[in-house]
């Protein structure tokens, strides 16, 4: 044997001396010492053996690298074991060097930020810190710009101040809106509107959380660095500007204003964070778009009345007149033109028949693609429901054309109207498949796992197993007096009540109610948990849904695919379901031809063996009861006239219903 590492090569050495010196004390040596303290030999006896056992790992690890370092995978090459561990080595060396690396630029940058975080802005900075420092007590350092609702709030502040400017502006251009009075509200508002853009880009902006390579960024320094070399901290800057202080020197103008126009992603993110907080973002959509609408509109009102003017007032029968509020007449003219509505005065001269031409065309591409766009978003809107509408078409025209009668035709609308009223969609299970697993976990440990928990079949069970569990269940529906299950059929599914509630019934047609069970029970698991081999895996009981009932379903497969992996939970179900079955025995639910006789118990009876017979009796204290047969079933008594009528609470197994 090479030992390869000097290190474990000394170890090995000076633990084999160790052991040598101390096999004096071994049990093997012979003849055995006398031993003069039962706890000194024990202690020695105990510390050769742990000493003997590090010996050998320590040896095997010398021999095979990977046998004690599971987080090391051998490589696949055929080198010997030297080499491989010199290649592990090597590779661990270069890991640490490029963490190092990383930490060290990860260090540097963060030196640099501290320092210089950005010569051109340091000014700004110095003015700015006594406001960022207040808001830091109120905001927060940092903030999450998708889930922190505040950030939502002021977003909206931000998209009414650019919407101000930009419905405002080109109507204060066009029209003639400035006099001595107005013009001191347009400055209340453009400041207004201005102290908004810059508190957004010195407070709000800057500490925005972002995502680099993964992580979630919530260094106020990097976030603040961050803004600052972005390409929209630059057209921010550019668009708080104020060159509305021009108007000193050249006259009041909205045209000083237009550099707000450019902050218009700050309307995009209102619009997108918005629709992701909605729950029918649908309507802000559909809101979203119409604006666009009318945005057109107003911005040809403001062309049509700038042409009417060039044009000269009432100088042709085409252009805006000068009577009545001009804003609305020349946004009647736009409505009419821009939609190609028609119907207008034929334009004159060559000016007016361009301008007409031009509002032709741009309103057919304009028009054309926002009618469009409304379509996709209230299709998309009602996408859910169309596709309930086909797939119920769908099956009607399938069932007429099979001449199905109309009697199962009227419970299959039915089915289809109820799942639709009551859950909005066809197949739930059809929404979650598209999620990551994790996302999966969440919604379906937030509806139900609470529900399992209380259910007493599963009490004792591993947790992690009831999520698997969930995460199997099927959502179904029956309508009122659908059977759920029949007697004597094989059980491959077991059910949980969701809402509504099941009878177990039996007698003649069915009429008698031994049990009601509702929102929280458990049924069919007797069949489920019993094998099939005893015959014991066939319904004991019919069971139909009383009014609407929506179940989950868990299949067979499923719940022992998953019982495979918690050893611990199989034997708690195991031993629940035997005692559901000695329970089913104990509560008397059999009248005397029922009564659960020898092999009976499995349902239904199966030829009494040969050998068996040759016994005798097989009853009470006989052959059966001394081989211990355990699993035992309950039929319920069809022809039972006086079984009591049980409800079971909410949140039991049927199981184990009294
Ligand atoms: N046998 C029996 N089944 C019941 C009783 N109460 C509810 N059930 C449920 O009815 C179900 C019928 O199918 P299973 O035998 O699989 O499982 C049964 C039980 O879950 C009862 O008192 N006896």
């Amino acid at each position: 044997m090479k030992l390869r590492s000097p290190r474990w090569r000394s170890e090995v050495n000076q633990l084999q001396v160790v052991c040598l010196n101390t096999s004096v004390f071994s049990a093997d040596a012979a003849p055995a010492p006398p031993v003069y303290s039962h706890y000194a030999d024990d202690v020695l006896r105990s510390v050769i053996r742990r000493l003997r056992e590090r010996n050998a790992s320590l040896r095997e690890k010398v021999v095979d690298p990977y046998a004690t370092s599971p987080e090391v995978t051998p490589p696949v090459s055929k080198c010997g074991p030297e080499e491989a561990a010199r290649k592990v080595e090597e590779k661990k060396k270069k890991d640490e060097e490029k963490r190092l690396e990383a930490e060290q630029k990860a260090e540097e940058v963060r030196r640099r930020s501290r320092i210089l975080p950005d010569f051109s802005c340091s000014c700004f900075d110095l003015l700015l810190r006594p406001l960022e420092e207040k808001m830091d007590s109120v905001l927060g350092s940092t903030i999450d710009p998708f889930t922190d609702r505040r950030y939502i709030a002021w977003l909206a502040v931000v998209a009414a101040a650019y919407n101000y400017n930009v419905w405002f502006c080109p109507a204060r251009l066009a029209f003639p809106y400035h006099g001595r009075t107005a013009n001191k509200f347009w400055v209340v508002f453009d400041v207004l509107s201005d102290l908004v853009n810059v508190v957004d880009v010195v407070v709000w902006q800057p500490r925005l959380q972002f995502v680099r390579g993964g992580d979630i960024i919530k260094d106020r320094t990097q976030t603040k660095a961050h803004y600052r070399k972005s390409f929209r901290f630059k057209t921010d800057l550019v668009s708080v500007v104020p060159f509305d202080l021009l108007s000193l020197q050249f006259g009041f103008s909205s045209g000083f204003r237009l550099n707000r126009f450019i902050r218009i992603e700050s309307f995009f993110e209102f619009s997108d964070r918005l629709e992701s907080v909605m729950d029918k973002a649908y309507i802000w959509r559909v809101a979203r778009t119409t604006g666009y609408l009318l945005y057109m509109l107003h911005l040809n009102a403001c062309a049509f009345y700038v042409a009417s003017v060039f044009q000269g007032l009432a100088s042709t029968t085409w252009v805006y007149d000068g009577k009545g509020t001009a804003y609305l007449r020349c946004y009647y003219f736009a409505v009419r033109s821009l939609i190609n509505i028609g119907g207008l005065p034929e334009p004159v001269t060559l000016f007016e028949i361009t301008f007409q031409m031009t509002n032709f065309f741009v309103g057919v591409f304009v028009f054309s693609s926002l009618i469009g766009q409304m379509r996709d978003v209230i299709g998309a809107a009602t996408a859910a429901q169309s596709y309930f509408r086909a797939s119920m078409d769908g099956c009607v025209a399938y069932m007429n054309t099979y001449t199905i009668p109309k009697l199962v035709q009227n419970r299959v609308r039915t089915w289809y109207n109820y799942t639709w009223a009551s859950q909005g969609m066809l197949d739930e299970s059809e929404l979650l498949d598209k999620m990551p697993l994790v996302m999966k976990i969440a919604i379906a440990v937030d509806i139900n796992l609470s529900t399992f928990q209380k259910i007493a079949l599963f009490q004792g069970c591993d947790q992690q197993m009831l999520v698997d569990m969930l995460l199997r269940l099927k959502s179904i529906i029956f309508l009122p007096g659908d059977f759920v299950v029949k007697k004597g059929d094989i059980g491959k599914e077991m059910y949980i009540i969701k809402s509504g509630a099941v009878q177990v019934v039996g007698g003649p047609d069915n009429s008698m109610v031994f049990v009601t069970l509702k929102a929280g029970c458990v049924f069919g698991e007797i069949s489920l948990l019993q094998s099939a081999k005893d015959g014991g895996n066939r319904r004991t009981a019919n069971v139909r849904a009383y009014g609407f009932a929506n179940l989950f379903v868990l299949e067979k497969k499923d719940l022992f695919d998953i019982l495979v992996h918690y050893p611990e939970s199989q034997k708690v179900l195991a031993k629940k379901g035997r005692q559901l079955m000695k329970s089913k025995v104990a509560t008397g639910a059999q009248t005397k031809e029922d009564k659960p006789k020898g092999l009976a118990l499995f349902g239904q009876k199966p030829p009494t063996p040969k050998l068996l017979k040759a016994f005798g009796n097989l009853r009470k204290g006989g052959l059966l009861d001394k081989l211990k047969v355990k699993s035992s079933r309950a039929p319920f008594d069809d022809t039972q006239s006086q079984r009591s009528r049980v409800v079971v609470c909410p949140q039991k197994s049927a199981g184990e219903a009294p």
